[in-house]
């Protein structure tokens, strides 16, 4: 496997080349920046304030808070960061509500004592997984976007420095690369739950969808082979598969879901495989 610190090059077919540069600002020490952008393949613009950049729509942005996503130009919305130790994350860890939260309800963790081993086969910025962790599964994430991987590993460092959160983030484990080639060669029972939370294609540009969130929509694209993903889950989950969804979204192709977590916004379908240990 891939070290959790290893970035992949972003193919030479991605349309993100043209757009996408990593640059940083006068605060932030240029190493790991600049590392990155030899790593991912991506051009280096060393100390700019994004928004007089005006080549490049889209920064890989170090700062003084961390690596971000950043629109360039002028009214650009905020970056977009993996961040576990303050903002809405740290709020949660501090005042979140245990095991009756939807994903760990939907995960099982109130019908176990048990720690549950758990594969988030589809990491993004690592909020799932930072709930779960924090509750105490153990926690193995993969990524397969070389720009969302960037910022994980970025988040889960940070975290890793505070007192709070370095316990949590020891139980998470990051892989860069496509679960699906993980699943298909584990074989059965090679992990107790796998979480599984998609792109849903919007088709729309609807402005109910923040702005920060289009930029990470603008880098990860659609995940069209969603229902490749549950059929391989089902396959290497040893008591159950959840599929997180828009609540009125339909559940990916597949088997139907036997049981169903919902909020207001998020929908969490439930495969199970087998009752979980008491
Ligand atoms: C909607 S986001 C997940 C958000 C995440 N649950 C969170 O709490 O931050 C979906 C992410 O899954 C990733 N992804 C989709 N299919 C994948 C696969 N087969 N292997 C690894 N990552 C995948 C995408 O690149 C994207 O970053």
């Amino acid at each position: 496997m891939p070290s959790p610190s290893s970035h992949t090059e972003l193919p030479d077919s991605s349309s993100l080349r043209h757009i996408l540069a990593v640059a940083h600002s006068p605060l932030a020490e240029p190493g790991v920046a600049r590392t990155l952008a030899t790593e991912l393949g991506l051009d280096w613009l060393g100390v700019v304030a994004p928004k007089q950049v005006r080549d490049y729509g889209l920064l890989l942005f170090m700062d003084e808070h961390g690596l971000a996503l950043q629109q360039t130009g002028k009214g650009a919305p905020g970056p977009v960061r993996a961040e576990f130790v303050s903002g809405k994350m740290g709020y949660r860890r501090e005042h979140g509500g245990g095991a009756g939260q939807l994903v760990a309800r939907a995960v099982g963790m109130q019908k176990t004592r048990a720690p549950l081993q758990v594969l988030d086969a589809t990491a993004g910025l690592g909020q799932d997984a930072f709930v779960l962790a924090s509750l105490g599964c153990q926690m193995t994430l993969f990524e397969r976007n070389p720009i969302i991987h960037a910022l994980l590993a970025d988040g889960l460092y940070r975290a890793s420095l505070n007192e709070a959160c370095a316990p949590i983030v020891a139980r998470m484990t990051l892989h860069s690369g496509n679960s699906l080639d993980w699943m298909n060669q584990a074989g059965p029972e090679a992990v107790d739950v796998v979480y599984l939370d998609p792109m849903f294609p919007h088709r729309d540009k609807s402005a109910l969808v923040k702005k920060e969130m289009q930029v990470f929509r603008q880098v990860v694209g659609d995940d069209d082979d969603a229902s490749q993903l549950l059929e391989a889950a089902l396959g290497c989950a040893r008591y159950r598969v959840v599929v997180k969804r828009p609540r009125k979204a339909p559940a990916i192709a597949g088997p139907e879901p036997a049981a169903r977590v919902e909020g207001k916004s998020s929908r969490y379908d439930i495969y199970p495989i087998r009752a979980l240990p008491a």
